[in-house]
């Protein structure tokens, strides 16, 4: 039988489906690889917000993902929602055991404004994945998290994806521009150089999930054997023309277009 692409995500669900495991497990489909999921939350959420969240036990997340390594291969992994330290600490003494690509997507709080992880757990994020990451994908308010300083330029941007790297760890940093004005511009630095990733911006206010959808696309084409900056480059494309036929449902911000954005892109990869 042909290589089969392996994808995992650890993350929180999103019963509506538009963010968390459904969206990464649509990317991964769409994207043509096999995709599998862990839990670390169950999250009661829509369009809307977030009305509950239940996370599972610890020794539980450990079975999944044991289940996990013990019986399939992954080529590459991303980490989602992680709400608490102590579950940052079972991945992080997991994915050294699996010799794949990790890509963190450190999802902290909700468009709907909504916390999803726990203040006490961003310095385990800090010491103890990011150095294991092979790229991480903060918006802007992450960013600053991460790394303690304002960013209000692209020039800031650009030193907060280098001081990811240089000063946390991290494999490599690709600061995302969703949140800022003017074009959607995503800056990647790999430990070399820096690379822009550039979109015009889409009037809509349907953008639940598209961290999520981005970093699974990554994750992707990186199970499929693209390097960095081409698997970034092809889920950028993926991902504005998920945003670009986003569907109007729901009373908040609708869910981005998971099967367009494969259509549109395609005749590129296929
Ligand atoms: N309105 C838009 N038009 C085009 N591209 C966009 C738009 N909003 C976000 N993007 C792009 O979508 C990708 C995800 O970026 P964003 O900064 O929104 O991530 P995020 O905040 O982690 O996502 P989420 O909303 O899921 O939390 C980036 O490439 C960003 O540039
Ligand atoms: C389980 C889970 N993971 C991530 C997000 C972020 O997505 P968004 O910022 O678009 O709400 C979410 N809402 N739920």
């Amino acid at each position: 039988m042909k290589h089969v692409p392996c994808a995992l995500t650890i993350a929180g669900t999103d019963p509506s489906g538009g963010a968390g495991i459904q969206a990464d497990l649509k990317t991964f489909q769409e994207l043509k690889c096999y995709g599998m999921a862990v839990i670390t939350s169950a999250v009661a959420q829509n369009t809307t917000g977030v009305k509950d969240v239940h996370h599972l036990p610890l020794g539980f997340l450990e079975k999944q993902l044991q289940s996990i390594s013990e019986d399939m291969p992954v080529h590459a992994l991303k980490t989602g929602m992680v709400a608490q330290k102590d579950m940052m600490n079972v991945i992080a003494d997991w994915i050294p055991k699996i010799d794949a690509y990790y890509v963190m997507d450190p999802v902290m709080i909700a468009q709907s404004g909504d916390s999803l992880s726990e203040e006490e757990s961003r310095e385990v994020l800090r010491n103890q994945l990011l150095p294991l990451t092979s790229l991480v994908t903060p918006n802007i308010p992450e960013a600053e998290e991460i790394t303690g300083k304002r960013i209000k330029t692209e020039k800031d941007m650009k030193e907060a994806a280098e001081a990811i790297v240089k000063n946390f760890g991290a494999g490599a940093a690709l600061v995302k521009g969703g949140h800022k004005k003017g074009t959607a511009v995503d800056y990647l630095f790999d430990g070399n150089e820096i690379y822009t990733f550039e979109s015009e911006r889409i009037q809509t206010k349907n953008t639940h999930g598209t961290g999520c959808t981005y970093s699974a696309a990554i994750t992707a084409y990186l199970a499929r054997g693209y390097s960095l900056p081409e698997a970034v480059k092809q889920a950028k494309h993926f991902v504005t023309e998920a945003i670009r036929h986003s569907f109007d449902l729901g009373h908040g911000s609708g869910p981005t277009n998971h099967f367009a954005a494969r259509e549109e892109v395609s005749n590129k990869w296929m």
